[in-house]
């Protein structure tokens, strides 16, 4: 669903090295590396939202995508519940673990900041896509969110959606990714 060849992305100049990827329906795929090597710039390189500078990226025409960034929306203050969050994307509060499922209905900002995130992450991982791009997932996350997410990383998968994950917590990423690409430091200038 997605190819990269000699992919180098960024922003006013490029900020990753060159990168070959590809990923297939159905597969879970690490994307690690060093802080500012250019993983949260390959992952909006392919959402769209950073520029191609070299090298080509496809994607499968039509492909609905989810992209989860390391942001917290913008909740403070305003009259939303978890239920109204995950409405917003299409995703069901149906298979939210126990801890949030009984608190789906407070307001945001009332929730603690690993609840808020895993909900965030809850609306994009269920939202109607077929490529989900998580930035970070397990940031914020317990142990027990942890596993959350690993187990309805493998159902999503199993559903045929196609996942990309960039993280640090490399115990998360042998647990969850069916293979994973090493960013290696690069020289941009
Ligand atoms: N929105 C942006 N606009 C301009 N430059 C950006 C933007 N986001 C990132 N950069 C730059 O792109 C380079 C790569 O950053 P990026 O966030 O992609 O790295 P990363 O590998 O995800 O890092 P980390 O592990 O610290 O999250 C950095 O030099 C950063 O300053």
């Amino acid at each position: 669903m997605l190819r990269a060849a000699a992919l180098v992305a960024g922003w006013m100049q490029p900020a990753t090295p060159a990168i070959d990827f590809a990923l297939a329906a159905g597969e879970i795929v690490g994307l690690t590396g060093p802080n500012g090597v250019g993983k949260s710039t390959l992952l909006a390189a392919f959402a769209g939202r950073a520029a191609v500078f070299s090298g080509s990226l496809e994607l499968q025409p039509g492909l609905r995508l989810a992209l989860q960034t390391q942001d917290v929306p913008p909740v403070d203050g305003l009259p939303l519940s978890g239920r109204d969050l995950l409405a917003m994307t299409g995703a069901s509060p149906a298979g939210l673990p126990p801890w949030l499922a009984d608190r789906v209905d407070w307001r945001l900002d009332r929730l603690s900041g690993g609840q808020r995130h895993y909900l965030a992450l809850w609306a994009v991982l269920h939202a109607p896509a077929d490529l989900v791009l998580l930035d970070e997932p397990t940031n914020n996350l317990d142990a027990a969110g942890v596993r959350h997410l690993t187990a309805h990383l493998h159902e999503r998968a199993r559903e045929g959606c196609g996942i990309v994950v960039v993280s640090h917590d490399s115990a998360f990423v042998a647990a969850a990714c069916d293979r994973v690409v090493a960013m290696e430091a690069h020289d941009v200038d």
